[in-house]
């Protein structure tokens, strides 16, 4: 037997372990009403997976099938019910003989277990088991009179499934749903992987822009780091190699000071000594002055005695004899003649040096005159200069008069950002270069120049809103050199009377060179205007001409010169003042110096007039003197002449010391005259040399002054110059965290000079400005958006061939299912009408599909006519006709298919004898076919049976079983119909 049994335990009213076993082909369930037969249909149907409570006739749980219990019974807490199949001949897919299926719940949990062959398994496992093998809990195998008699009254498209049962297409129909259901689900995934590629593509473009934007500040910073390193290896190395000059010179400079200082002490002392000389001098000069005095007195005394003994002479002359008086006489005459001799040769020395003052004094007036014109003049040209200083300070102090645009910005400039100034201010004209400059720079020199453009910008911005004129404004960061081609310049620097190119005749801060380069590189400066014609000529009056006069050869050649009132501009101006301050200061200096030099003369002649003056009173009396004493000598010669022979000897005859003595005074006194002449020389140029010296120390005070100043400068420029190595090591530390050792042992060539490096650093840094914001993770974020994007696009691809793939399954089960459905449709429909005329005893019956052309879904009507009727419609006939109807379709179907078990519950209820006995004897028919259970209280089914259970409760509510073969059933009932008469097996 296909199903050996059931084992019941727990389950409705079977409470106790119950073993039904089948030995036949047929088996009949009997029993009073509400013993519990149709418990065991339930039974099975649970155990084959039926899930649905209202099909199970239990209440509203699961666990209402679990046995209740009564009044005499305890409830269970378990109910577990085992099918046990031979399945020798594999009507299950599996290789076991014997499948065992069971399910149980239990109470506690409301739980249910599912075990094939005891080991636990899901309900899709026994789905599966046996799906398609005739049994399940929808399947045909278990008929119930509810089905028998709902199948005529049922709508053509319900009674469709009994067919889809019978053709055995129920799991390709579920495998439909499954594939339907993943195709749903796929859908819905593939609508979803839509849904994330839109909204990843959605974030795709403006994260690929970011993504860019990031690569390219990645790109910019590399290079700027690369190139600021070895920008600021250079500057720092740079630094320090000016940091060691400027070292070097302020030592220089510092020693220069020691040096002054030390000649500043030496001339203190040589001044201070001098001074001192100068002091004795005076002493010296004062002592002389009072020998002086005391002489001149001792000589009045002496002229007082002289005149005192003339007179005694004169009276003893008077009173002397002949001879006497001859003898004093000729001492009178050589006393005369002495003294007359004495002043005659004092006066011509002192005429002699009077002579040779009044040459030096002549001399000294002479250079005098000299240097007073030299003063003279070198006044006119200090005033001069100082004018022209005054008229250019001014001119400085408003360099912008006309340019009302250029005056705004320079005064807002620490209020406008980017700001550098003005070319005029930036470039400096070199000494001489000033006109050609002006003439090179052309309107250009009135542009400001800005950092950037965005600079440039805000200050026009300015310029509009204060209304304030217009400028001209030039970023740096569009300036690039522009010099001429090679073969220009070679031509240009073999011309005569080539100076330079314009952009070599400035000064300026490294940091503008590029735009001195921009503007003035292409210029060539001529020494003249015929020179600059013949260079043009050789350059096909292709390139601009200045000269140092101020005037332009234009490439094409036309020309411009000439000279107005005020050729000024602020390039010029600059260039002027330089130049106006260092003249003024060199005429400041010679000025000064021939000052002195006049004063000198001055001095010296004031002192050639003194001494003349003292030497001409001398002379004077000296003159009266020597008048007298030459008158003296000669009354006395004449007079004495007639005394006869009187001896005249001058020397030998001089008897009187006194004479002698006064000779001797006058000489004393001139002694000392030229020793105080001598000494007030010597004081007065030890005075020259003291103020030499005190000008030198002016002079050395003013170069220490300077040299301070320049060391202070110096000092400045070394603070500063140390405070940019320090930025500069700072940026290398903090920027690129890299000591300058580290960076140095990295540096590369560039394959550019330093110039441009810088440039390009601006322009790297200016670049990287106007990128904004920039967002780093953009291209890690935008890789992986990309890669989930492509995944997604994958995913897409695979789940559209799965779409695809299920859609082609379907079609292809749809195909079976057709060809199944109709196969199995025409089968039975083959044996309908045989079935029909041997259940109706005559008359046909057809079954129909309602669409034949949608075989997947068509409703199925029968068209049924049994013997002597014409009705056709189903509906017409009565109860019991149609649940013959139905059976006649049932038996077809097992006629067409075999099945291995059928479970029939009360299906023949509604027929009357002659219909039970009909379809009881057709129910044979399929002995030895198929295995039936027939639960049943009509005695003709009964009578087909080969074993028959009956089933009994008693008053304890519990199903209790007793088998009884058939042949012992029969000889029971004869005899209990032998004991009590007419009984039938039903109440029984
Ligand atoms: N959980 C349960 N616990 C105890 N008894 C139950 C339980 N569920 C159902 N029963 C009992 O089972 C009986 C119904 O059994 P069933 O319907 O199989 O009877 P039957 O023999 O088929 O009757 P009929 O001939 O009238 O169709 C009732 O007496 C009912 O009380």
């Amino acid at each position: 037997m296909f199903l050996k049994r059931i084992e019941l335990q727990g389950f409705k009213s079977f409470a106790d372990k119950t073993v039904i076993q089948f030995d036949h082909d047929i088996t009949g369930i009997v029993g009073p009403n509400g013993c519990g037969k149709s418990n065991i249909n339930d039974a099975i149907r649970w155990v084959l997976g039926e899930q649905s409570i209202k099909s199970l006739r239990s209440g509203s749980s699961m666990s209402d099938i679990i046995f209740s219990g009564s009044k005499y019974r305890k409830p269970v807490n378990l109910a577990k019910v085992s099918l046990v199949f031979d399945n020798t001949q594999h009507i299950f897919d599996s290789d076991f003989d014997e499948i065992e299926i069971t399910r149980q719940l239990e109470r506690a949990n409301n739980e249910a277990s599912y075990f094939i062959n005891k080991t636990p398994c899901r309900l899709k496992d026994i789905n599966d088991l046996v799906m398609d093998t005739g049994l399940g809990r929808d399947s045909l195998s278990i008929i119930t009179q509810g089905n028998i008699s709902a199948f005529a009254d049922a709508k053509p498209e319900d009674r469709r499934s009994l067919f889809e049962e019978a053709a055995g297409v129920a799991k390709y129909k579920k495998r439909k749903q499954v594939s339907l259901r993943k195709l749903e689900k796929t859908k819905d995934n593939l609508d979803r992987v839509q849904d994330i590629m839109d909204e990843i593509e959605h974030q795709l473009v403006p994260l690929k822009r970011q993504a860019d934007k990031a690569q390219k500040y990645l790109s910019y910073r590399d290079s700027l780091s690369k190139i600021e390193i070895n920008v600021l290896v250079h500057e720092i190395g740079s630094y320090h190699e000016q940091l060691q000059e400027l070292k070097t010179q302020i030592d220089m400079k510092r020693s220069d000071l020691i040096s002054y200082d030390t000649q500043l002490t030496n001339l203190d002392t040589e001044i201070e000594a001098a001074r001192k000389q100068m002091y004795q001098l005076d002493a010296t000069i004062h002592t002389l002055q009072g020998e002086y005095t005391q002489a001149m007195n001792q000589s009045v005394q002496l002229e007082k005695r002289k005149i005192e003994l003339d007179e005694k002479r004169k009276y003893a002359l008077s009173q002397a004899d002949q001879e006497e008086r001859k003898h004093q006489l000729e001492q009178i005459l050589a006393e005369a003649r002495y003294e007359y001799e004495d002043r005659k040769s004092r006066l011509e020395a002192m005429q002699t040096q009077y002579d040779l003052l009044l040459k030096k004094q002549e001399q000294t007036r002479q250079d005098l005159y000299r240097c007073t014109s030299q003063r003279e003049q070198a006044n006119r040209m200090y005033q001069q200069l100082d004018n022209r200083q005054q008229i250019v300070s001014n001119m400085l102090a408003q360099p912008y008069q006309h340019q009302a645009g250029v005056r705004a910005i320079v005064a807002a400039k620490s209020s406008l950002s980017g700001i550098e100034g003005v070319i005029s201010e930036l470039l400096v004209a070199k000494d001489q270069m000033g006109q050609a400059i002006q003439a090179a720079l052309g309107g250009t020199q009135y542009q400001i120049v800005t950092d950037n453009e965005v600079s440039a910008r805000a200050a026009i911005g300015f310029l509009k809103r204060n209304r304030s004129g217009r400028a001209t404004f030039l970023p740096m960061t569009v300036c690039r050199p522009r010099p001429l081609n090679q073969q220009q310049q070679f031509i240009a620097t073999s011309c005569e009377g080539f100076i330079d190119f314009a952009n070599g005749c400035v000064q300026c801060d490294p940091r503008y060179e590029m735009v001195r380069d921009s503007l003035l590189g292409h210029v060539i400066v001529m020494d003249t205007l015929e020179h600059a014609n013949e260079c043009a000529k050789r350059l096909n009056h292709r390139v601009k001409i200045v000269t140092l006069d101020g005037e332009i050869v234009h490439p094409g050649g036309s020309m411009t010169g000439g000279r107005g009132k005020n050729q000024s501009s602020p390039v010029t101006l600059k260039q002027e003042m330089t130049t106006i301050t260092k003249k003024l200061t060199e005429a400041k200096a010679n000025l000064d110096a021939l000052i002195q030099k006049e004063n000198k003369y001055k001095q010296a002649d004031d002192d050639y007039t003194n001494s003349i003056v003292d030497l001409k009173v001398s002379i004077g009396k000296l003159e009266n003197v020597y008048e007298v004493k030459k008158q003296k000598y000669a009354s006395l010669k004449d007079e004495y002449g007639q005394l006869g022979d009187l001896e005249e000897n001058a020397t030998s005859g001089l008897e009187d010391e006194l004479v002698i003595e006064m000779s001797k005074m006058h000489a004393h006194i001139d002694s000392l005259t030229e020793q105080m002449q001598a000494q007030r020389q010597r004081r007065y140029q030890i005075g020259q040399q003291v103020e030499e010296k005190e000008n030198d120390v002016r002079k050395i005070r003013r170069l220490m002054n300077a040299l301070q100043s320049e060391i202070h400068q110096l000092d400045v420029d070394q603070t500063k110059k140390q405070t940019q190595m320090d930025n500069d090591l700072m940026r290398l530390n903090t920027d690129y965290q890299m000591t300058y050792e580290y960076a140095k042992s990295q540096y590369e060539d560039l394959s550019m000079d330093i110039e441009q490096a810088k440039d390009e650093v601006v322009c790297l840094r200016q670049k990287i400005k106007s990128l904004g914001n920039v967002n780093l993770d953009a291209p890690q974020e935008y890789a992986e958006l990309s890669e989930r994007f492509t995944f997604m696009s994958k995913q897409k691809e695979d789940l559209e061939n799965a779409s695809q793939q299920i859609l082609d399954a379907i079609a292809e089960m749809d195909q079976t299912v057709i060809e199944k459905f109709t196969d199995m449709f025409h089968k039975i429909n083959n044996e309908l009408d045989d079935v029909f005329k041997a259940l109706f005893g005559g008359g046909h019956a057809k079954l129909t599909m309602v669409d034949p052309d949608d075989v997947l879904h068509t409703g199925i009507d029968i068209d049924v006519q049994p013997p002597g009727k014409m009705v056709k419609n189903i509906q017409t006939f009565s109860g019991g006709e149609k649940a013959l109807i139905a059976i006649s379709v049932l038996f077809s179907i097992l006629r067409a298919r075999t099945m291995p078990l059928c479970i029939f519950d009360e299906v023949e209820a509604a027929l009357d004898q002659a219909n039970v006995e009909r379809f009881a004897k057709y129910l044979d028919r399929f002995r030895g076919q198929s295995q039936f259970i027939v639960v049943t209280h009509r005695p003709g089914t009964m009578e087909q049976c080969d074993t028959l259970y009956g089933v009994t409760m008693q008053k304890d509510g519990v199903s209790q079983l007793l088998k009884v073969e058939l042949r012992d059933a029969v000889h029971i009932v004869e005899k209990e119909e032998e004991e009590n008469g007419n009984l039938s097996i039903n109440q029984r």
